[in-house]
């Protein structure tokens, strides 16, 4: 590998970083009053840049997080993004330089946790990312979505302006909070909900007899007739989010009540997630995908396995590997009460990626051994594992970074 140099960036090598990774990306450089919202999102040490001599080739970086665990509990996460290597300098181990200094740095600093969503399926495990929530997609035809019940409290629609603090503090009140969901940093809001480029976007509250409980952020894409071409009128579903089974139903009811459209869509929805029960017609909904979503890498093996509760099932020893964090390599025991490194020799090995993905409950360790991911030993041990790591709702983020 030629030299190279990593290095956290700072001010003076944002903007570059950025155009760097949007050019990775095959996208154009951020214009202006783009990049004034973008800067928002760079906090100090935690963007890094590959330089080759003086010349910027590569960057990563990472947003501060948390991020929500079975049992409830909440730990710092790393939210990694805008991962770029310039055209003329990929597969030379610019990644895995940048890589291993953003791991070392994330572990240093405290984050017990990194998360990434991948641009292609075949970049991360070798850094020990995991996936370990998935989405499904949907589209729901207004023609034969008729809706079980009516709403049940009131759903109104927000001005814009208004809508920003209401929606970040809707959402405070529920993310982190089922596994795998996690907190938003300010950049985020300023990026997404808020400030989509171009998009018509509605804002609608549901309320209950405790107050406000409840939102949905959507656009709608009119009906057209041009040339002969006819294009559907489609609602697409951006963000949603209920405190109570009752504030997400009303949404649901209302978004499917809305005149002039023949299409509801929803992208990167829980795979649980009950809509099709909602509807007298089960078939007027479609999955039309089913989607990696989060790749979760264990920064601090033991912090993480410690926070997390464990259902009834005995115990395990799981062994641990980690080519770029060795001091995550080793046993830890884990039984229904907690989990602690142990000296004990493990039941079964796994790469540091197939824990990440195991460890929201979103895969079973047994389903990973069949697909060979790991010698799974003795298959009892594997059972006591899978009741262990057992989980009742589906993980899901819900946050697209
Ligand atoms: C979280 C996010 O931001 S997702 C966005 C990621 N960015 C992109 O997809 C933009 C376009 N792609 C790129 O910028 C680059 O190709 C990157 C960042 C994906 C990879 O950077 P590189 O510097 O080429 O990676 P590096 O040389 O360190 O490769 C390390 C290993 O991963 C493999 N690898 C890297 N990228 C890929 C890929 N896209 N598909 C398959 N294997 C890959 C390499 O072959 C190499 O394997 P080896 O260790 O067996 O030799």
């Amino acid at each position: 590998m030629t030299d190279l140099d990593i290095r956290v960036l700072d001010d003076a090598h944002y903007r570059a970083a950025h155009t760097l990774f949007r050019g990775a990306l095959h996208h154009p450089p951020a214009p202006d009053d783009r990049w004034e919202i973008a800067r928002t999102s760079y906090d100090p040490g935690r963007a890094f840049g590959a330089f080759a001599g003086d010349e910027l080739v590569g960057t990563v970086q990472s947003f501060p997080s948390r991020l929500a665990v079975p049992g409830g509990a909440v730990v710092p996460m790393a939210a990694v993004s805008r991962v770029g290597v310039r055209a003329d300098w990929t597969r030379r181990g610019v990644l895995t330089a940048l890589q291993r200094a953003q791991l070392r740095a994330m572990r240093e600093s405290g984050d017990v946790a990194a998360s990434l969503r991948a641009s292609e399926g075949a970049i991360y495990e070798r850094f020990g990312y995991g996936v370990a929530t998935r989405v499904r997609e949907v589209r729901v035809k207004r023609a034969t979505a008729r809706s079980r019940q009516p709403i049940a409290g009131r759903v109104r629609l927000v001005e814009p302006a208004a809508a920003g603090d209401l929606v970040g503090s809707l959402f405070e009140r529920v993310s982190p909070g089922r596994a795998g969901t996690i907190a938003r940093w300010q950049g985020w809001w300023n990026l997404n909900v808020l400030h989509e480029e171009g998009a018509h976007q509605r804002y609608a509250i549901a309320s209950g007899p405790d107050g406000d409980d409840g939102y949905v952020v959507y656009k709608v894409t009119a009906y057209s007739y041009e040339n002969g071409v006819e294009k559907p009128a489609v609602l697409t579903v951006l963000d949603l989010w209920a405190a109570t089974p009752r504030a997400w139903a009303d949404l649901w009811v209302f978004l499917l009540g809305i005149d002039l459209v023949d299409e509801v869509g929803a992208e990167g929805r829980p795979v649980d997630e009950p809509l099709e029960w909602l509807l007298v017609d089960r078939r007027a909904l479609r999955v039309v995908d089913v989607m990696d979503e989060t790749w979760l890498r264990l920064v601090d093996v033991e912090a993480a396995l410690s926070a997390r509760a464990y259902r009834p099932g005995g115990s395990v020893v799981i062994g641990v590997r980690d080519r770029f964090l060795p001091e995550n390599e080793g046993s830890y025991l884990i039984t229904s009460s907690g989990a602690s490194r142990t000296t004990g020799e493990p039941d079964f090995v796994v790469d540091v990626d197939v824990l990440g993905a195991a460890y929201l409950g979103d895969v079973a360790f047994g389903a990973l051994a069949a697909a060979g991911r790991f010698a799974a030993g003795s298959p009892e041990a594997v059972a006591r594992a899978d009741a262990l790591f057992a989980v009742d709702q589906a993980p899901w983020c819900g946050t697209f970074f």
